[in-house]
């Protein structure tokens, strides 16, 4: 999601020119009164037949920044529905238009009152709704006046990751808004991408940050305990079953579940787990009675569950139960801008390991790793950096110590012209040294830059005079 469209560029346009947009979502039947009580007036209408039609309407950025609801319905999934997409377009005022029994219902009520500017009863009065439109919008302007600190909102250090390229800010803006919802979310993704650190991002960024977070691993429990290990059972309920033990998803009450690799589920528990998503009760193994447990569940999977339900080998109805909201980490490939940052980050994490001489990277180690394709991802690039402090020698990391070939800069079609000149910069240097017999005084002189310049540049390319010296 683009949420940069979404805001106006306020420096082209006075505020008050602005067109006037309104996004109609809710009970089609009534949305001739809506059409008539602005008859007149200059708004332009559109109507969203579900909660889906309207996301995408609004993240078109076709600047439907006020929004009209109309609540006829007191069916609770639509109103979680409705929180979703409340939540998840913050820069949108939304009114309500309620009949006069519906908001003596005191769920409505206390729905209305936290997440709507403003609400009309039926019949309309077209005054009051151009008045209170013409408010909200302007609400929804003011605030589009201030883009930025709507952005800075989202940062790294509150999500527990690193890196700040385009595609992680808008991760972090995603995770922010999904955790102000209790719906479960299905993050996606590659192996080592951080599917785990965003379900955890998501937990201590919502209100349930102060209950537990859980994580299992479908795949790791033996089939025989999975049952068990996710509802609990009763004293005696199998042979062995010595005591009352209480599921991992009734101890995690009042947090956050994380079930990784939940593709690897089998088919029998898919079933239980789609019944308490569905009543959230739980079923203690030999229990005669159900508890009802408050967990929000975040499930992730590296496999494609689609495919997988083709195989018949995942549930349809569990898949679009979990796929409410769903989030997809990108792969370090995609953010190759953050590689500096991460390597750094770990380096300086693992350094106080031991005490060692390694000071950092050499240029050349941050160029291939800028490169290269890291198909296991961070899991992956936190492997090579803990293995090169310990196999390096040197003061600084050489893309040897990482187990980055050299020749991975020929498999690469395209090398940025900075990269270029690194390069060669880096290829003058050593074929001077080389010449010198490693005098920088002499080779400073022949390549027409002072001593100070050159142990720089030395310095930046990790270059071990003492060693190729000795290596010739
Ligand atoms: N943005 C990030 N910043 C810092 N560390 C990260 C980031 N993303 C992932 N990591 C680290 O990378 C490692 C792998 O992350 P994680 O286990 O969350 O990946 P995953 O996608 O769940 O992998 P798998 O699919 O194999 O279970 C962890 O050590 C995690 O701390």
């Amino acid at each position: 999601m683009n949420t940069h469209k979404k805001f106006i560029n306020v420096e082209d346009e006075p505020i008050t020119t602005r067109p006037r947009k309104v996004l109609v979502l809710g009970c089609d039947t009534l949305g001739y009164d809506v059409d008539e009580a602005l008859g007149n007036a200059q708004w332009h209408i559109k109507y969203a037949h579900n909660q889906q039609e309207a996301s995408t309407i609004i993240g078109n950025g076709d600047e439907y920044f006020t929004s009209i609801y109309i609540l006829k319905n007191t069916d609770s999934q639509l109103l979680d529905d409705l929180q979703e997409l409340i939540v998840m377009h913050p820069e949108v005022a939304w009114l309500a238009v309620v009949d006069p029994l519906s908001i003596q219902v005191e769920r409505i009520r206390r729905f209305v009152h936290q997440y709507f500017f403003a609400f009309l009863t039926l019949p309309l009065d077209p005054i009051k709704t151009q008045h209170l439109l013409e408010a909200a919008r302007e609400m929804t302007l003011l605030s589009a006046l201030s883009p930025s600190k709507f952005r800075n909102e989202y940062r790294n250090q509150d999500m527990g990751m690193v890196g700040n390229s385009p595609v992680m800010q808008r991760l972090y803006q995603s995770i922010y808004r999904i955790a102000q919802v209790d719906a479960p979310v299905l993050i996606t993704g590659e192996s080592g991408t951080g599917k785990e650190l965003v379900a955890r991002a998501i937990h201590e960024q919502s209100p349930r940050r102060h209950g537990p977070f859980n994580a299992i691993n479908c795949g790791a429990l033996p089939p025989g305990l999975i049952q068990s290990e996710l509802f609990g059972h009763e004293k005696g309920a199998f042979t062995g079953a010595g005591q009352r033990k209480f599921g991992i998803i009734e101890s995690t009450s009042g947090g956050t579940l994380f079930l990784d690799e939940i593709g690897d589920l089998p088919l029998d528990m898919q079933v239980n787990l789609l019944r308490f998503l569905e009543n959230h009760h739980v079923f203690r193994l030999g229990s005669l009675k159900e508890t009802k447990v408050d967990v929000r569940v975040l499930a992730a999977s590296h496999v494609n569950l689609e495919e997988a339900i083709k195989l018949d080998k995942f549930r349809e109805d569990l898949y679009h139960r979990l796929n409410v909201l769903q989030l997809t980490p990108p792969p370090l490939r995609e953010r190759s801008e953050d590689i500096e940052e991460i390597a750094n980050f770990f380096f300086k994490k693992y350094r106080t390991e031991k005490a060692s001489k390694v000071k950092g990277f050499s240029r050349e180690s941050l160029l291939l790793m800028r490169q290269y394709a890291w198909p296991g991802n961070i899991r992956e690039l936190i492997n090579r950096i803990r293995r090169a402090m310990v196999m390096c020698d040197q003061r600084l990391i050489r893309p040897e110590d990482l187990g980055l070939e050299r020749r991975q800069r020929s498999s690469r079609s395209q090398v940025t012209l900075e990269q270029a000149r690194d390069l060669a910069e880096e290829s003058a240097i050593r074929a001077s040294l080389a010449r010198n017999k490693y005098q920088v005084q002499h080779s400073a002189c022949e390549l027409d830059v002072s001593r100070a310049t050159l142990y720089r540049l030395i310095e930046k390319h990790g270059i071990d005079r003492q060693l190729e010296k000795n290596a010739q």
